[in-house]
């Protein structure tokens, strides 16, 4: 009878061992049951646990066998309910028994549950359970958020979009907006094409291509939209030289960086693309993904190198003109995975308990069980993958003080490379201190005076940037006091600076990029007027202030008569499109 002892040992982690749920099975060699088997067990019984718990309740199983511990309750009654086999014991063992005095009853429950889920058959209910249809409904009623698209990116190292949608995609339905596939069902065969990124796809939120050939051999690649703003804001032209990505793993920019450079240089000298990675286990998995990717012809990967030691003036990178930095950051604006699954426990008393296991390789507390409110709450990763970032949890005011200093090292240190002519900047961050902030104190910084850096304005950007309506804002008591810009010239910042908003309807996460080009008159003739910046914001149709507005003010501008600020929700529909309101 290990196999349920073992599952429920599993799920409880009372080691707090680190790893996800699939390597913590498939490394542990003490186990005696079957790993493919106990996997099996956990993920199914995960899936169904929402109903479950509820036949479990409503039958009060757990006040009449004592024996039987919330988790214990659930996987057996999913074999007895579900398994093709049944319980998977001999017929005279304790939990076995005590599982099969109830069958009669919990198949009575579970058939109520089935008809109050309003699904006619078994298959029905199988159907929208692997779906992932009854998890949706029960989250979103208590969040209320957008569902996120799954983004696939076609990976133009190897392929194209005509061709992946010609086989991957193949029978799929063409959508004319994102909330299409937003609300569609894992089976419902449709996609959108995004208008802003190229060769970037929105699928069903829970369709699962990861077994699927193009994705084993990186034909298509998992990535949010907003993590590919940066490489295609970079814009790299076969003038640009040799590029740097300054904090690379997992590496879905880095292969994006590599698919541009590669599309655009078909007969010019041949460009690097050097890839940094402080954090030697997260290298490896970079590795793994730029080979997968068909890049490591164009990648030249740093394992294990701290991008803050890479001296600017050696010979190796002379030719550099173009740097993306996407340093370590708070992770504010990670939305919840896809690839989570959430086990609901039957609670012994009244109400539920929620064991949630989501994807994490690294982080001992994401295994934790916490407790609230009739709530437990388990973090546990199902599979190996290394997120793009890891959200940082407590102490934020110290914690962004400590990442936004580090931001703005990284960032003026990217400054420093002689031939460099544009930068990068993003994090998957909320917050100004990580975002606006570090982008005005770099501005203002000495470095960038005297190599004559600037904000990339947005009448500059490249088309699908341009067109993105949602900007930075200012937020003036959390700006350095001293950054000192003229209104207009922070009105411009905040113009050039883009943001992605998390749970709207746009289907992103949070996120923000700005990007950095050098003047003409520091020896780059990048046809464009020291002036272009201010001449955007002042573009911008003022709409003046309404009743009740808070005037945000300039600190070394007091006497500005306008003001920009963080935009406020406008219910669902839509970001606002500039910084002013
Ligand atoms: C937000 S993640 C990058 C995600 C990556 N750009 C992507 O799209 O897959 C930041 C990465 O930078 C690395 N890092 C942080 N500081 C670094 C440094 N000084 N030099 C090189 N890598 C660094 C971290 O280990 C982490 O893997």
């Amino acid at each position: 009878m290990s196999l349920y002892y073992e599952a429920a040992a599993v799920l409880a982690n009372p080691d707090s061992a680190g790893g996800s749920l699939k390597s913590r099975i498939y490394r542990n060699k003490d186990l005696k049951t079957s790993s493919a088997q106990l996997f099996a067990l956990i993920s199914e019984a995960s899936k169904w646990s929402l109903i479950l718990k509820d036949v479990i309740e409503r039958c009060g199983l757990l006040a009449e066998e004592k024996k039987l511990t919330p988790t214990l309750a659930l996987l057996l009654t999913h074999d007895l309910l579900l398994a093709k086999c049944g319980v998977a014991a001999h017929a005279n063992h304790v939990l076995k028994l005590a599982i099969l005095r109830h069958k009669a009853r919990l198949s009575a429950e579970f058939t109520k549950a089935r008809i109050r889920h309003g699904h006619a058959t078994l298959d029905a209910l199988r159907q929208a359970v692997e779906e992932g249809e009854l998890e949706e409904v029960d989250e979103l009623s208590k969040k209320k958020a957008h569902r996120h698209p799954r983004w696939v990116r076609v990976n133009t190292l190897q392929t194209s979009m005509s061709e992946q949608l010609a086989t991957t995609f193949a029978g799929y339905e063409k959508a004319s907006n994102v909330q299409e596939v937003q609300w569609a069902s894992a089976s419902v065969k449709k996609y959108f094409e995004d208008p802003h990124i190229p060769n970037l796809l929105a699928l069903p939120p829970k369709v699962d291509l990861s077994k699927s050939e193009a994705y084993a051999n990186g034909a298509i690649i998992f990535q949010d939209k907003a993590s590919c703003f940066p490489a295609y804001l970079l814009d790299v032209r076969p003038d640009d030289g040799d590029v740097i990505d300054g904090c690379a793993a997992p590496g879905n920019k880095t292969t994006h960086l590599a698919a541009i450079v590669a599309e655009r240089n078909m007969h010019a000298k041949r460009q690097k693309v050097f890839a940094y990675e402080r954090d030697q286990i997260r290298a490896a998995t970079l590795q793994k993904l730029v080979k997968r990717a068909s890049a490591d012809s164009v990648v030249t990967i740093k394992p294990g190198a701290d991008f803050l030691a890479a001296n600017p003036d050696s010979e190796e990178f002379a030719d550099v003109g173009a740097i993306l930095l996407d340093p370590s950051c708070s992770g504010s604006g990670i939305v919840g995975r896809d690839d989570s699954i959430m086990m609901h426990l039957p609670d012994q008393a009244m109400g539920a308990s929620v064991v949630t296991c989501k994807r994490d390789k690294k982080r001992k507390r994401d295994h934790t069980m916490t407790q609230s409110n009739n709530s437990t709450t388990l973090h546990m990763g199902l599979d190996d993958v290394i997120p793009e970032e890891t959200p940082v949890e407590g102490q934020l005011a110290e914690r962004l003080t400590a990442l936004s200093t580090f931001q703005l090292r990284i960032l003026t240190h990217a400054m420093r490379f002689p031939k460099a002519r544009k930068i990068t900047y993003s994090t998957c961050s909320v917050h100004f201190e990580e975002n606006e902030g570090v982008v005005f104190q770099a501005l203002v910084s000495e470095i960038a005076s005297v190599r004559g850096w600037r904000i990339l304005p947005r009448n500059l950007q490249v088309q699908g940037m341009k067109d993105w309506t949602q900007r930075g804002f200012l937020e003036p008591e959390k700006l350095d006091p001293r950054v000192d810009l003229d209104h207009l010239q922070k009105k411009a910042v905040c113009n050039a600076c883009i943001r992605c908003e998390k749970g709207t309807e746009e289907g992103t996460m949070g996120f923000f990029v700005a990007a950095f080009i050098r003047n003409a008159e520091f020896g780059f003739d990048s046809n464009i007027s020291s002036n272009d910046a201010v001449e955007d914001a002042e573009e911008d149709e003022w709409q003046g202030f309404s009743d009740g507005d808070e005037i945000i003010k300039a600190p070394m501008q007091q006497q500005a008569s306008t003001a920009f600020k963080r935009p406020r929700k406008k219910g669902r529909r839509g970001c606002t499109a500039t910084v002013d309101e």
